[in-house]
């Protein structure tokens, strides 16, 4: 049995958990670096939970300079078995309304300026993102969701831009012909990478504009994101609380393989591995690396 930690990782303008009770921070240190704050343990209920704020605390990290191996990596360290993250984002649908959360089970990554692996040269691997989102995690937050009568919408596709400029109207139009449904700046890498560190991963994305191709909508800026994320913070944290105060003890064995994600994925053969980078890996490579058990 593997006990389970809720890791919660806070958007633009989500830098705190409310309700989470016991808390303790820390300062993680990680081998890839240090993470966007300091972790805050807690529980809500009899979940234990660790909340991240990946902008960090007074939004000093920018989309491309979070260092998102850093901070799921010190989410790995702390135990976390499944991560769920608030991002905000603009809608390419009129159905996809400002306010409206919409737990995402795709994205597409245009993203070009990222550390998006743990692993490289000396150790090599690759992971299955076929089904980036677990879905017995993204089924318990539909469910908070409900139970806490928020408007939530199950499926659909996140595009991850680099940013931190937004989309030309060019740009807008041809990611809603595309058919994707949502666009942000963060939710690639983190997702890729919390598959590599075999944890479940779901995306509450907080539909906060219309970007830029909505002839009766004003184009995005950060005041109208802020003044949405800030009108839906209350939900948003009702809907944390209510997720960790159902949450089971033990961690769900994720149907997509989320937890057993480097089973036949590293390739590079054991005496050829990289003693250096295997190091750095040490909490990543944590359930592959033990030793076999013997009968
Ligand atoms: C505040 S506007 C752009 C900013 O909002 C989103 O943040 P997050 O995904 O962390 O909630 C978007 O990705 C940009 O970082
Ligand atoms: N329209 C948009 N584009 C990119 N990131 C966003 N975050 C919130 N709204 C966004």
């Amino acid at each position: 049995m593997t006990k389970a930690i809720l890791g919660i990782i806070g958007g633009s303008g989500v830098y705190h958990l409310p309700g989470l009770e016991d808390v303790r921070e820390e300062r993680v240190s990680t081998p890839w670096g240090e993470p966007s704050d300091a972790l805050r343990f807690g529980r809500i209920g009899k979940t234990e939970a660790v909340f991240l704020p990946r902008h960090g605390r007074g939004h000093v990290f920018s989309p491309s300079g979070i260092n998102y191996r850093a901070n799921i990596d010190a989410m790995k360290r702390a135990g976390v078995t499944d991560i769920v993250s608030v991002s905000a984002c603009g809608s390419f649908k009129e159905e996809l309304y400002p306010g409206l959360f919409v737990l995402v089970d795709q994205f597409v990554d245009r993203t070009f300026s990222r550390q998006s692996s743990f692993f490289g040269n000396g150790c090599v691997a690759h992971v299955s993102m076929a089904h980036p989102v677990a879905p017995a995690l993204q089924a318990r937050v539909a469910l908070a969701a409900q139970a806490e009568s928020i408007p939530c919408l199950t499926g659909g596709t996140y595009v991850c831009m680099e940013g931190p400029q937004f989309s030309s109207l060019a740009e807008s139009r041809a990611y809603k012909a595309a058919g994707f449904d949502v666009i942000g700046m963060t939710a690639m890498p983190e997702a890729k990478l919390a598959r590599e560190a075999e944890m479940s991963y779901a995306t509450v994305a907080m539909v906060t504009d219309y970007d830029c191709w909505h002839p009766d909508h004003d184009d995005v800026d950060v005041a109208s994101v802020i003044a949405v994320v800030n009108a839906n913070a209350g939900a948003a944290a009702r809907l944390l609380a209510r997720l960790l105060h159902d949450f089971p003890a033990e961690h769900e064995p994720c149907p997509v393989g989320s937890d057993c994600a480097l089973d036949n994925a590293i390739l590079t053969a054991p005496p050829a591995r990289d003693p250096a980078l295997l190091k750095k890996l040490d909490a990543i490579m944590a359930r592959v690396n033990q030793p076999e058990k013997t009968p």
